[in-house]
């Protein structure tokens, strides 16, 4: 098997005494679609934000792209688009364009100006999400189904390799929240594009991922979807009523 793409290896982490994650190991092959679920507060946030480098991990290991995390550099392989991403400040005045254009400037280096090129494939990326129409509208006059599509065209403007998306669907309606799923599996199916997406659609989600990781300070499932799909019931009630024995336990 080839070098994974990712691979977490006993990761701990806490916020002062508070335990948020708990040896937690998982991997993803180039290629795959991984969702994560798990109840609010289970450490999916954080799980993510350690990957991406802007937390620092406590204990344990993780490699991107075969490179220990500390040694990683190349931040462009990898596109994010944060839980936060939907409650954007919406009176930012920038359109479309610009808001993905950013997504370049990290690649680009503060002080290069874009070329003719960076704005073809700004536009192009417009494009694929099927905003061209709306290009030069403000961000903050988009719904909030086509500002999350904007959100990912800023994430892939820079051709990642992989995608992670957190929570991305949060406050949009069901008939945006299913065009955006079919968008994700369209970069996967069709260019290839590795993706780790934290969803609360525990329902659809198996339909669309790979592998599923259940998160509950510790890891509860990572295994293919046919299997979580199997064995939902049992393992969502092991993951959720965590909690509630963590509480009794605090309680003797
Ligand atoms: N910066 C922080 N400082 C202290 N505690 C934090 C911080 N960020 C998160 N926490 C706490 O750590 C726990 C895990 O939070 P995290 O955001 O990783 O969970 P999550 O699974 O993403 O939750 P949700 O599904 O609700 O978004 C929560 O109890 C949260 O309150």
């Amino acid at each position: 098997m080839s070098t994974p793409i990712l691979k977490v290896s006993h990761l701990h982490f806490s916020y002062g005494n508070q335990k948020v994650l708990d040896d937690v190991s998982l991997s993803l092959e180039e290629g795959e679609f991984l969702g994560i679920v798990g109840p609010n507060g289970s450490g999916k946030s954080t799980l993510m934000k350690i990957i991406l480098g802007l937390m620092p991990s406590q204990q344990g290991e993780i490699d991107l792209f075969g490179s220990p995390i500390a040694h990683f550099k190349e931040r462009s392989r990898i596109g994010y688009v944060s839980q936060k991403a939907n409650s954007f400040n919406l009176g930012f005045p920038a359109t479309v364009r610009e808001v993905v254009a950013s997504g370049l400037a990290g690649k680009l280096g503060l002080f290069r100006r874009y070329k003719k090129s960076d704005w073809q494939r700004v536009d192009e990326v417009i494009e694929q999400v099927e905003l061209s129409h709306l290009a030069n509208r403000n961000i903050g006059k988009l719904s909030g189904g086509q500002q999350q599509r904007a959100f990912i065209a800023r994430a892939l403007v820079g051709n990642p390799q992989l995608l992670i998306l957190d929570e991305p669907t949060v406050g949009v309606d069901v008939k945006s929240t299913t065009q955006f799923y079919e968008l994700v599996r369209f970069l996967h199916q069709n260019q290839g594009l590795s993706v780790i997406m934290v969803t609360h659609d525990i329902g659809v989600i198996s339909s669309y991922v790979d592998r599923v990781a259940c998160l509950n300070k510790r890891l509860f499932f990572h295994g293919e979807a046919s299997e979580f799909q199997r064995r939902q019931k049992e393992i969502l009630s092991a993951a959720y009523d965590y909690d509630i024995q963590l509480v009794e336990h605090h309680h003797h």
